[in-house]
């Protein structure tokens, strides 16, 4: 065969290429970069961080004046000492610290020893069927008869009883049946009012205003005329999205609420707001977008000046004057554990829980309808009743097991336009079992109360690839693992794309007890916490389906907080994680579990830091701390779940007699007076130049 002829090949058109030797371009034509030898400093100093920057000119011009004047007066050091306190008093005077809850907002000059709290909620003015239709929406209060919750309960008295035999505390085997014969004939007496020095002053509504806002909201009569609807902006320490139509509704009555409390109980007029400083506290596992909203709010509603931020358990270390401990928040209706080490927050150490006082309240309510609770027509969607139910768990809730025996009490019931009504009452053992309730979370309403998370506010995304980007916690993705049934089908699904060779750890399945501990210690699970003895059969089962997927897929190596490792746990696993942080589903994991995971994740780093925080335990927030004896039975539980003899544990008593509700906004108020607190502040000019972007420069935390 005649070899091939060489030159340029016809097209198939049949027109031939001539090739005129020419450049395409005349731009000159860069190699690709060498990776290797790559280098860019580009942000990564201060100087080149226009925010940063400015701060450096403020500080040094600040410093400039005062250097001078120290050199004049050459004043003798303690003079120098009490110029600054003056000066610090004279600061906190212009910065306001706000703490807004589920329930409360805390408010208070930083100067001021303690805050004011007015209830975190608003009336609106409505038509009736529009109030109607408002109250239908919204799911009523499932009954003491439901079986979940029986079934739960039942658990629950059988762990009560174990511990007062563990205790050696008697219990009559009749105490129910009393209870129950006294309740049924119990009668209530009518007090008429003059006899009735603390009668309620209804809100009178006669001049129709269009909104009231804080207590006189709760003292509203429920069929008034006209009538009101109540909206609590702030739901499970998220925002409400349930109650609201509009993401302007909801920032319009937060901004109303606080101007509010601004106003009147802090004589500060409206428009001397410009020359304020605000402090905000924000949960440990914010929501970026939430938190973004609120400084906007706070500069463009309520015209502050500067605005700062700081977390809630760091503001806590900071009012309990300490600066390593494991803080655990409970709320009204939200609970969030962190550690902090040296004052700052150890993000993988984050945990929220969607549960708090409203639900010892709720469980309260039941188990006294099941003991015959004489009075009948109690409706807790009424707030007067609400509010008596709230009252006898203050009352009468403890976890003292000395005190826990068949008690007569009485309360006294007020409804508008009648006159109070006096109750007498026997309990038992439903003054402890609702507190107990914290560590068998099942037995609460959990299904409605993030179900409508985001579907108002959008979730953050990262701006370059646009996966969700809201803080990331391994403790709380280990308690998804664990507790929530929906991230087990998704976990089965990416098992399925991996080497299934682990080995599945052995679910417990053991009661939730003090006895059996005395002799051996509880499973633990891949991610290094007690398996979640307590959940209906599925649960386990799921968790223990969760925990094998943990180990093939190495996120058990990620759990253990070593950011090498989580990386090497692959990106789908990461993605998940992510994509189910912070989802509408609520994690029931119970509050013993969820501070030994906790800390779990400081102790993989340190052992001897995690060994300090199980010795430092603080307990803030309204809805545990304020119940008698909870400290010491958290302190069981915890040991008992972290093994008899592996170290000591200790929730320590709020420090000098502080009301544990107020000490996260005491202890932001002590951290704006500090020189460091110089930092954080977020002027209106950065805001409106680079929005959520100045974040990251001016928060001590990153994550
Ligand atoms: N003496 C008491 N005994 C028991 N519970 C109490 C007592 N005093 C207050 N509480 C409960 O504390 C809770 C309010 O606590 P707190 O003000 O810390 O919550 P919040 O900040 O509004 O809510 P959250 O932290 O959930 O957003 C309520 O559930 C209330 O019933």
């Amino acid at each position: 065969m005649p070899p091939a002829k060489k030159g340029p090949k016809p097209f198939e058109s049949g027109l031939r290429r001539i090739d005129h030797q020419s450049k395409v371009t005349t731009f000159l034509q860069a190699n690709a970069i060498n990776q290797k030898n790559y280098y860019t400093e580009y942000l990564k100093r201060d100087d080149q961080a226009m925010i940063l920057r400015q701060l450096a000119e403020d500080l040094a011009r600040a410093k400039e004046p005062k250097e001078k004047e120290d050199l004049k007066h050459n004043e003798d050091e303690m003079d120098i000492d009490d110029k600054d306190e003056q000066e610090e008093e004279a600061y906190g005077s212009k910065v306001i610290v706000i703490h807004p809850g589920s329930r409360n907002i805390r408010i208070g000059l930083a100067s001021d020893p303690y805050p004011t709290t007015i209830p975190n909620v608003i009336a609106h003015k409505m038509s009736p069927i529009e109030v109607e239709q408002a109250n239908n929406a919204s799911p009523p209060f499932k009954s003491s008869s439901d079986e979940d919750f029986l079934h739960v309960k039942k658990l629950l008295s059988q762990d009560f009883k174990e511990r007062m035999r563990f205790y050696k505390r008697r219990v009559a085997s009749n105490s129910h049946d009393s209870v129950l014969s006294y309740n049924k004939r119990a009668t209530p007496e009518d007090i008429p009012d003059h006899n009735d020095p603390y009668r309620i002053e209804w809100t009178d509504v006669s001049t129709a205003p269009n909104i009231i806002v804080g207590e006189k909201a709760l003292k509203i009569p429920p069929l008034s005329n006209p009538r009101y609807r109540l909206r609590w902006p702030i739901k499970c320490g998220y925002f409400n999205e349930t109650d609201y139509k509009s993401t302007r509704q909801l920032i319009g009555d937060l901004s109303i609420i606080l101007e509010h409390a601004i106003s009147t109980e802090l004589n500060i007029p409206e428009k001397d707001l410009p020359s304020y400083s605000a402090v905000l506290v924000i949960s440990d596992l914010y929501d970026k977008v939430q938190v973004t909203e609120l400084i906007d709010m706070l500069f463009r509603e309520l015209q502050f000046w500067k605005v700062g931020i700081i977390q809630e358990s760091v503001a806590a270390t900071f009012g309990a004057g300490i600066s390593s401990a494991c803080v655990v928040d409970v709320g009204a209706q939200k609970t969030t554990i962190s550690c902090v080490d040296e004052g700052l927050c150890v993000v993988d150490s984050r945990v929220y829980l969607p549960y708090g006082g409203d639900d010892i309240t709720l469980t309260l309510a039941k188990l006294l309808e099941l003991s015959q609770f004489p009075y009948k027509e109690l409706n807790l969607n009424y707030q007067y009743d609400w509010a008596l139910m709230e009252e006898i768990k203050s009352k009468f809730a403890t976890t003292n097991d000395a005190e826990i025996t068949v008690q007569l009490y009485n309360f006294y019931q007020r409804t508008p336009g009648r006159s109070a009504r006096k109750y007498s009452f026997k309990t038992f053992d439903e003054v402890m079992l609702s507190p107990m309730s914290y560590f068998f979370p099942d037995i609460f309403e959990n299904e409605n109360k993030l179900k409508d998370r985001h579907t108002l506010f959008e979730r953050s995304n990262d701006i370059y690839d646009s996966t969700y980007n809201d803080p990331y916690s391994e403790a709380q993705i280990s308690l998804y693992a664990q507790y929530v049934p929906s991230v087990d089908a998704n976990l089965t699904l990416l098992q399925q794309q991996q080497p299934a060779s682990a080995t599945t750890p052995r679910a417990s399945t053991k009661s939730n007890s003090l006895a059996h501990l005395q002799d051996e210690t509880p499973t633990s699970s891949a991610a290094g916490t007690p398996a979640p003895e307590v959940a209906p059969a599925a649960i386990t089962n799921l968790s223990a389906a969760a925990a094998s997927l943990t180990a093939a897929t190495g996120v058990a190596g990620a759990l253990a907080g070593n950011a090498a490792t989580r990386a090497a746990a692959g990106p789908s696993v990461q993605a998940l994680s992510l994509a189910l942080m912070n989802t509408r589903v609520a994690i029931q994991a119970p509050l013993d579990h969820a501070v030994i995971q906790s800390i779990t994740q400081v102790s993989n780093v340190d052992e001897a830091r995690g060994k300090r925080m199980y010795e430092n335990i603080i307990l803030v927030g309204g809805g545990a701390a304020n119940i008698p004896a909870f400290n010491r039975l958290l302190e069981d539980r915890v040991a008992m779940w972290k093994g008899w003899g592996t170290g000591s544990v200790a929730v320590l008593p709020t420090p000098r007699d502080m009301d544990p509700m107020l000490l996260v906004w005491k202890g932001a108020s002590v951290f704006v007076k500090l020189k460091i607190a110089n930092e954080v502040w977020i002027g209106s000019r950065d805001w409106d130049l680079l929005g959520s972007r100045c974040l990251q420069y001016k928060c001590l935390f990153l994550y």
